[in-house]
Parts: C-alpha cells; structure tokens; sequence
C-alpha cells in the first residue's frame, strides 16, 4: 500500500504538474488534502494551480531541456501532465529513465498530436470516428475536403478548445479556415486534419476512472460547444442503455491502450443508438468541472485518488447538476466579478473564479456550478448564476 509522508521532508510524496490552469488547481487542491507536496509548472507566473501548491516554476514546456531540468531538480514521484501543449518526448525520455508520467507517457505524446490519438483509435483499435484526413499543403487540404464533402470539419492538429477549428459548409469557406488553421494551431504552421461531420443528436464526455481497483465511469456528461469551446455541461446525460453501453465499449478500449493510472475524459458523438469516437484527454477534462458540484468525488478527486494508488469503492452522485463557464472579454490584468450576492442568491449553487493574472481577447476565468430536480432545471439555473455576474476590466 502507498504511504504519504510529511510535505516538505524527506518522507512527502512529491507531485509535479506540468501546465497549473483552473483544471490543475483543483487536482492540487485535492492533492493537499491528502497532504502531498505539490509542483505547479507553467508558461506564465501566478497561473491557478500555481496559487495553491507548495512551490512554482515558470518553464517553457514545449522546451525538452528545460522541462527536463525542472524535473530533475524536483524529483518528483509523479510528473502530472495538464495540458496538451508539452514536450511528450521528454516525458518519454524520463518515463524510461525511471520517473513515472500520469498516466503515461505514451498517452501523452499521443493525445497531443490529433494524428496519434485517431490512428491509434480507428486504425488500430477499430473504433467508430468521423471519417478524416491529414494535409500538409493547401493542395492536399483541398483534396481531403473533396473527398469528404460538406459539411466538414477542419482542425490543426496541435490544438485544443477550439482553438484554429473551423465548420467548413461550402466552397467560400475553404480556403480562409485553412489560414485560421495555420494561424490558430498551438505549435504553429503545419498539419491539419480534415473530418467528416457527424450529425450527432448529443456530445457526451465519460469520465473514466483507471484505478487500482479497476476501471470505473462517471455518469455521462452532455455539454454544448461554440466554435470548438465549451460553454456548459451537465449531469447526468439521459441516454439509452445500449448507447450508454456502446460509449463505455468505447471508452474501455481507448484508456486500456494508452494504459496507467488516472482519470480520462473521452469524448464521444451519440446518434440514435450509434456512437463515434471523437479523442480523450488523459487528465480532468473541462466540461467535467460539472463534477464538483454533481459527484461526492470530483474528477479532481478521483484522479488525485487514482494517481496516489488509493481504492475507489464508489462515485456517489448527488443529483442532476450543471455547470456554465464565466468568459471575459478584453484585456486587463486586474479583472473583477461583481453582483455576486445575487449570483449565489440560489439554494445548490456554487462559484469557482480561477484566478487567471490576465486576459487578452477571450479567456475562461470561471465557472458556475448548480444542482437541481432536472438537468434542464440546473442548466437554466447555472446559466443564471453566471449571468448574473457583472466583469470589471
Ligand atoms: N467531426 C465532427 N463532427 C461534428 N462536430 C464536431 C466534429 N469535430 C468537432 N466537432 C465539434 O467541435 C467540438 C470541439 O472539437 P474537438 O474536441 O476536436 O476540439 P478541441 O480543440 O480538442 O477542443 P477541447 O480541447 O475543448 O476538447 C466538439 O466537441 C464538437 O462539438
Ligand atoms: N480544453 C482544455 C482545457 O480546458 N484546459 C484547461 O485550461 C487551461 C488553460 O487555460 P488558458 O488558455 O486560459 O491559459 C489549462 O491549463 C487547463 O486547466
Ligand atoms: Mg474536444
């Protein structure tokens, strides 16, 4: 059984996040609760997670030697990656060098890149996705969204919310989402993939839990995306059992290959009965901050739980649940939420300002988060409380 020792001496178990945004700052919540010694790595200073764990370093993660370097003078027993846009091959080079990645290295090379993540998906484990392409020049672009027709969908595949992604409806709209591609991808100019657009009747995320005891799912979450980001998710998704059992089939299959310990959020397209396949994080996923208000465990907890080797006996679910994100727009380095006695002002609600130093154009800066009699009652109740919340730049 793992022991926890005394954070700050030589017997703590030392956690170190790579990426310390509003999703890392609840892991390491969770993690000082069962008082580990927390590591919070980002590009910028003063970023969410940054401002509850033990200690900080601003690093370039996309840089391998520098990310090696903080590594190596942390020693850290679990290196906790939280977001996509990392140098994987240097989390490979340390996996295999005897430092241990949640929940593996080799998920996160492969989810960072779209390519790695769909091959391995359809390709090798024969799962149902969207039907796609990659290109490399606007040529081969073309081609690809020749053979798929309209409607498609194309994306960098270095990115994430939403970010470069375009809905392509016909001809006019080819060419200028191929420059928002090239411009929006996170490592820069470079490969897109082209999909096919699945016509779903809902999107869901299953929470799948890889634990000591076994691989365990959360009740699905629905949610609604504009352009590619997530605007608010709820708890459970009603579905029908086989498209329930279909999704699980699904998820089982995806988090079984990329292996390790941790919590998973798989992304799934559901029509009728049928489900597609869409990609996964390896780590908390955004839509499932519903969980802090819907589960006895959150997705924070349960990965924090998973990651540490401690049971999960059971997800207790506390009822239809909702949540809606808090988006500035503008730029100020000294951003503030106001009215919000009026935005608590109901029974079952709740309130996660991340904290976030700036913001340039649009970013996510919050979270509101309702329980109710019905999903529908808790999303409308979720959405007031966020309106109700007057920004300040
Ligand atoms: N092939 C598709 N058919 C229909 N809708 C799609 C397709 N691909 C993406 N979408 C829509 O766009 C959303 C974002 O796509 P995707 O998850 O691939 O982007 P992302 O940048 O990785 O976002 P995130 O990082 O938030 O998960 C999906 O949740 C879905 O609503
Ligand atoms: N869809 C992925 C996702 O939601 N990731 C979350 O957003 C942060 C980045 O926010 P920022 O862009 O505002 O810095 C990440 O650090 C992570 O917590
Ligand atoms: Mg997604």
């Amino acid at each position: 059984m793992p022991r926890i020792g005394t954070p700050l001496s030589s017997s703590a178990v030392r956690v170190l996040l790579c990426g310390s945004g509003e999703l890392g700052k609840e892991v390491v919540i969770e993690l000082q609760r069962l008082g580990v010694e927390v590591i919070a790595v980002d590009r910028y200073a003063h970023a969410p997670a940054m401002q509850v764990a033990h200690r900080s370093h601003v690093v370039d993660m996309l840089d391998g030697a520098a990310l090696r370097a903080v590594i190596e003078r942390e020693q850290p027993h679990y290196i906790v990656p939280e977001i996509e846009a990392l140098a994987t091959g240097t989390l490979v080079e340390l996996e295999a060098e005897g430092f241990t990645v949640i929940p593996t290295a080799k998920a996160a090379q492969l989810t960072m890149n779209r390519e790695g993540i769909r091959r391995l998906a359809a390709e090798e484990l024969g799962l149902p996705t969207s039907p796609y392409h990659f290109a490399d020049s606007l040529e081969d672009y073309r081609a690809a969204v020749e053979k798929l027709g309209f409607p498609c969908v194309v994306k960098p595949i270095m990115s994430s919310s939403g970010k470069g992604q375009s809905l392509l409806k016909g001809a006019e709209d080819v060419e200028p989402a191929w420059r928002y591609a090239q411009e929006g991808g996170r490592a820069g100019k470079g490969r897109v993939i082209v999909e096919g657009f699945i016509d779903f009747d809902y999107e869901i995320t299953l929470l799948t839990v890889r634990h000591v005891g076994g691989t365990g799912f959360c009740a699905p979450v629905g949610h609604r995306q504009v352009k590619g980001d997530y605007q608010e998710s709820w708890q459970p998704q009603a579905m029908s059992p086989a498209a329930l059992a279909e999704s699980e089939r699904i998820a089982r299959a995806v988090t079984e290959a990329l292996g390790g310990r941790g919590l998973f959020g798989v992304e799934l397209f559901v029509k009728g009965d049928q489900v597609w396949f869409s990609e996964v994080s390896p780590r908390p996923h955004d839509t499932g901050l519903v969980t802090l208000i819907s589960q006895d465990l959150s997705e924070f907890a349960l990965h924090a739980r998973a990651i540490l080797g401690l049971p999960i006996p059971l997800v207790r679910q506390l009822g239809p649940a909702a949540s809606a994100v808090v988006l500035v727009e503008g730029e100020s380095g000294q951003v503030s939420f106001g009215n919000l006695a009026a935005a608590l002002s109901e029974p079952d609600t709740a309130l996660r300002l991340f904290g976030k130093p700036e913001v340039k154009g649009q970013r996510r800066m919050g979270v509101a988060l309702a329980r109710d009699i019905s999903t529908e009652a808790a999303r409308a109740k979720a959405m007031r409380a966020a309106e109700a919340i007057k920004i300040e730049l």
